[in-house]
């Protein structure tokens, strides 16, 4: 009869703890006992090539994993290094002793470097996993050179046995004797073969070693004369067959140049569950105080829920190779929320059940070489290949800009050389640095006018002054665009100017006399016009921006007239009643002036009804909505007959 020992008391605490408070997630109960298969294996692995070990075929090397329905028992087995007495009792008997992470140490002693291995064990916790699905751990293990097997048996609760046995080969096997299902929790799950693939794909996908399980599969009958059959006489048969679950290599650890277009576009769409390719991936490594690889996709298509609650951000994270967690969210800064991937490293501080990072300094440096990584493949793209860049752009511009603008500009100045503003000159979209590269001389603003369509805004009254002028226009058509450049303040040194706004300062010396002098003489008709008006505009002047058209309104700087509309088409509606100023220009060259400049002659109050008028046109110009239409268009028809008369 075997001596049983008791666990020391702390440990016994710690084991209840262990059970019951580490993880989160029952199943990874399996990830932990594959890890520590792997890791037995790389030991012996390492042993074999340090010590030249012929008896070793490091292709034999594997994990196998067993399911049995009747006795309800699951096991692993590996056919690693194994353990002795001594060791079952180190190892398994004390809480929180690893003896893979001494085995690392003793490595990194004697500066062999840890490449030779990679281990995944650290804290000695894992192996106790088990407990949360099982009522009892068997371990059968022979260490690698010794004659005997040894059986470490535990329920838990009760301290642990160890006695001899037999086993042919070295190596560990593991049996779990599943708990009865409770009402909560179905253990039996973990004897069906799926669900075994599907955590085994889940978390261990990568483990290099294959793990192996006898399953049942679905095979069609071929029918004996080989010809065609209905779908309806087609016959199956269950086929037993001992299958490799895992990948192994995992598509990020292999040589770019080896991997070719349609295996990373496979990998994209089956990993991360989208139907269409990506439209770039990078895959890139970095060795230094962190080292890590990393595969990221920026997908073709925004996700459906990319803008809802929904979608959440974050690249999947793996260490060493073991699936840690999804949407490690820290990993990818917020304007770049689109992209999609994995980061794999061996430097992570993980707590101690591996679902979390601690948020660390590795963490930060990971991050930071991320988004310079993507920034700059951004900018490699817009400069080699502009269509790819603008189908990107059309796709994520919006998130781009959203980043320039969020946090008060806090990203502005990564982001900027990213941003595309459609072009009045080049009628395509154009980045800042082209707008200031050949801005003419003299010029000393990046004008701009926002509006609703590129069309439209071509069509405003102030557009036709700066494009006589020869300067280049953007035409912002986002409601956030106005926004952005507001954040940016300036580019290059250069100041964005709304051309719907405060004075353009186009106009030669001579020009702007002339127009002093227009507006000298006619200052009691606009003083009219605006007394007429009233509240509705802050002032009727003669306008310096407008070349054919008979009127326009401007704001001052401050707030514009787009800001307004973004203001007041938000849920909650503009709550401050927050408005651009309305300034009424009056266009001196435009017969409309001189029909004005008669009336008032004639007759001083005349002139309100042309005030009206020339008023409401300005605000459907501008694309507001005017106070009263119907009173709108009977002056104006009014006017019709009145000329005919
Ligand atoms: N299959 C196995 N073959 C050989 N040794 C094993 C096996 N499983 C566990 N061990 C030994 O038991 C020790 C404790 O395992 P446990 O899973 O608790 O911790 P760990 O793997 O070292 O660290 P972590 O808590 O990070 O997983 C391991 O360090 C290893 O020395």
């Amino acid at each position: 009869m075997a001596r049983k020992k008791q666990f020391k008391a702390e440990s016994k605490r710690l084991l209840d703890l262990m059970i019951n408070s580490i993880y989160t997630h029952k199943e990874i109960f399996l990830r932990e006992l594959i890890s520590n298969a792997s890791d037995a294996i790389d030991k012996l692995y390492y042993k074999s090539l340090s010590e030249n070990l012929s008896d070793i075929d490091q292709n034999a090397f594997k994990i196998h994993l067993e399911i049995d329905k009747e006795n309800r028992t699951l096991s692993i087995s590996d056919n690693g290094l194994g353990m002795n007495k001594e060791e079952l009792e180190e190892n398994l008997g004390t809480i929180a002793k690893s003896g893979s992470f001494a085995f690392k140490q003793e490595l990194e002693e004697k500066d062999e470097k840890e490449d030779a291995v990679d281990i995944i064990g650290q804290f000695g916790v894992g192996f106790y996993s088990a407990f949360m699905v099982a009522n009892r751990v068997d371990v059968v293990s022979k260490k690698y050179g010794e004659e005997t097997a040894y059986i470490w048996s535990s329920d838990a609760s009760d301290g642990y046995t160890i006695e001899e046995t037999s086993k042919d080969d070295c190596g560990t096997t593991i049996t779990l004797y599943l708990k009865d299902n409770t009402d909560d929790e179905n253990y039996d799950e973990y004897l069906a073969q799926y669900e075994i693939e599907r955590l085994i794909k889940k978390y261990s996908d990568y483990i290099r070693y294959p793990i192996e399980m006898w399953v049942e599969e679905q095979k069609r009958i071929e029918p004996e004369d080989g010809e065609e059959q209905k779908p309806e006489d087609v016959k199956y048969e269950t086929v037993k067959e001992l299958k490799t679950l895992n990948s192994m290599i995992p598509l990020w650890k292999r040589s770019k140049n080896e991997i070719t277009k349609e295996e990373y576009n496979d990998f994209y769409k089956s990993k991360f569950n989208d139907f269409t390719d990506p439209q770039k991936t990078i895959h890139f490594s970095v060795e230094g105080n962190v080292s890590f690889t990393s595969l990221l996709f920026i997908p073709g298509k925004a996700p459906m829920n990319y803008y809802s609650q929904d979608y959440k951000k974050g690249l999947q994270l793996y260490s060493r190779g073991v699936f840690i967690m999804d949407n490690a969210d820290e990993l990818i800064p917020e304007h770049f929320r689109f992209v999609k991937g994995l980061v794999d490293s061996q430097d992570l501080n993980l707590n101690i059940s591996r679902e979390m990072l601690q948020h660390d300094r590795q963490l930060k440096v990971i991050a930071n070489r991320i988004e310079k990584k993507i920034k700059s493949e951004l900018l490699l793209m817009l400069k080699n290949d502009r269509e790819e860049y603008e189908k990107f752009w059309n796709t994520f511009g919006l998130q781009i800009k959203f980043g320039v603008y969020n946090g008060f500009g806090a990203n502005k100045e990564l982001l900027q050389d990213l941003l595309l503003f459609y072009s009045s000159k080049e009628q395509k979209l154009i980045t800042l640095d082209e707008y200031v590269a050949r801005m003419e001389e003299g010029q000393e603003n990046i004008y701009f006018m926002s509006g609703e369509k590129i069309e439209k805004i071509d069509q405003m009254p102030a557009v036709q002054k700066v494009k006589d002028k020869g300067y280049e226009i953007l035409y912002l058509t986002d409601n956030v665009d106005e926004f952005v450049l507001q954040i940016l303040g300036t580019f290059k040194e250069k100041n964005f100017k709304n051309i719907s706004q405060g004075d353009l300062d186009l106009d030669s010396e001579e020009e702007k006399k002339e127009l002093e002098k227009k507006a000298e003489e006619n200052k009691d008709m606009l003083e009219g016009l605006k007394t007429a008006l009233g509240e509705k505009v802050k002032e009727v002047k003669i306008s310096t921006r407008l070349v054919d058209d008979p009127v326009c309104l401007s704001s001052d700087e401050g707030m514009s007239f787009e800001m307004e509309k973004v203001l007041s088409a938000m849920p909650e509606g503009n709550p401050y009643g927050m408005k651009a100023s309305r300034i009424l220009e009056i266009n001196p060259n435009h017969p409309i002036f001189e029909a004005l400049q008669k009336v008032y002659a004639e007759d001083k109050d005349a002139v309100k009804e042309y005030a009206d008028l020339l008023f409401d046109q300005a605000l459907l110009i501008e694309g507001f909505p005017i106070d009263n239409p119907a009173e709108f268009s009977k002056k104006i028809c009014e006017f019709m007959v009145r000329a005919t008369k």
